[in-house]
């Protein structure tokens, strides 16, 4: 049986039986975090990443979301892209359109994603300028604590080294706090060059959601949730930590396999 909405001070976690329970559960989250958004604002401001994620959203594609949500709303961001053509297999945009996006009626001038045709920096700077603007008409929310925009909801998929979006363990980026956006050369997860959200601004979301199914990243989990001493920068997933916002982890279970209450409640 799935192991529901267990919370500690790491945020909630959704413990699902297998990948489609957990298809489904993410479906539902998503589906009432924006319908939510739209009641109070009128707008869906979501940030997607790349990996499995993508592919762990299609329920959304399916009835009965492809009509009860008003796609019309939503606007589209990257929390993190790699800096290839648009076109190319390993673009995150190319994931998500051909997954997620071609299958929905979002208006295309709603979506979000960086110039393909200039270097990591200048995408990196048009992208925060795109942000800023529609900051400025609140399409996209401000943070009432921090000068940083307050997105709706950020979807995170978490790799096997704790990484999430393109920030990496150990990695300079952790300590970004000034920029909204930032980039990076020496991705070790290739290709190298990506653009990515900043911890700031992820840590400055409404809602946050990190989606992690398999065992090969179960002691990541592992690290980045359990009590197992001060945070440190090499679990970047660990230092997610919305201040105001919402952390709910989607685990299946061999994912979740290593978490200390599952170890010790079995
Ligand atoms: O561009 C990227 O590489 C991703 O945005 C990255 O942060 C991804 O979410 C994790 O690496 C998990 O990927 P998987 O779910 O495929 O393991």
């Amino acid at each position: 049986m799935a192991i529901s909405g267990v919370k500690n001070d790491r945020g909630e976690m959704r413990i699902l039986e297998n990948l489609d329970e957990l298809r489904t559960d993410l479906a539902d989250y998503i589906a009432e975090l924006s319908e939510a958004a739209v009641k109070e604002r009128g707008v869906f401001a979501i940030a997607l990443s790349g990996g499995s994620l993508i592919g762990l959203m299609s329920k959304l594609c399916e009835a009965p979301y492809n009509k009860t949500v008003d796609w019309g709303k939503w606007y589209i961001f990257w929390a993190d892209e790699r800096v290839v053509a648009k076109s190319h297999s390993d673009s995150n945009y190319k994931l998500a359109k051909d997954g997620f996006l071609s299958k929905v009626p979002i208006v295309p001038s709603h979506v979000h994603s960086i110039n393909d045709s200039v270097s990591a920096e200048e995408a990196t700077d048009e992208y925060t300028f795109v942000i800023r603007q529609l900051v400025k008409t609140r399409m996209v929310s401000v943070s009432d604590i921090s000068d940083c925009p307050k997105f709706d909801l950020i979807l995170l998929g978490m790799g096997p080294d704790g990484h999430v979006a393109s920030l990496f363990p150990n990695h300079a980026v952790l300590d970004e706090k000034d920029e909204w956006v930032t980039f990076i050369t020496d991705s070790p997860k290739p290709p190298p060059e990506r653009m990515t959200f900043t911890l700031p601004v992820i840590n400055s979301a409404s809602n946050v959601a990190i989606v992690v199914t398999s065992e090969s990243k179960a002691e990541a989990v592992h690290l980045a949730i359990d009590n197992i001493g001060p945070d440190n920068p090499s679990v970047p997933a660990r230092l997610v930590q919305p201040t105001k916002g919402k952390l709910v982890w989607f685990l299946d279970k061999s994912a979740a396999s290593k978490l200390d209450s599952l170890r010790f409640s079995e």
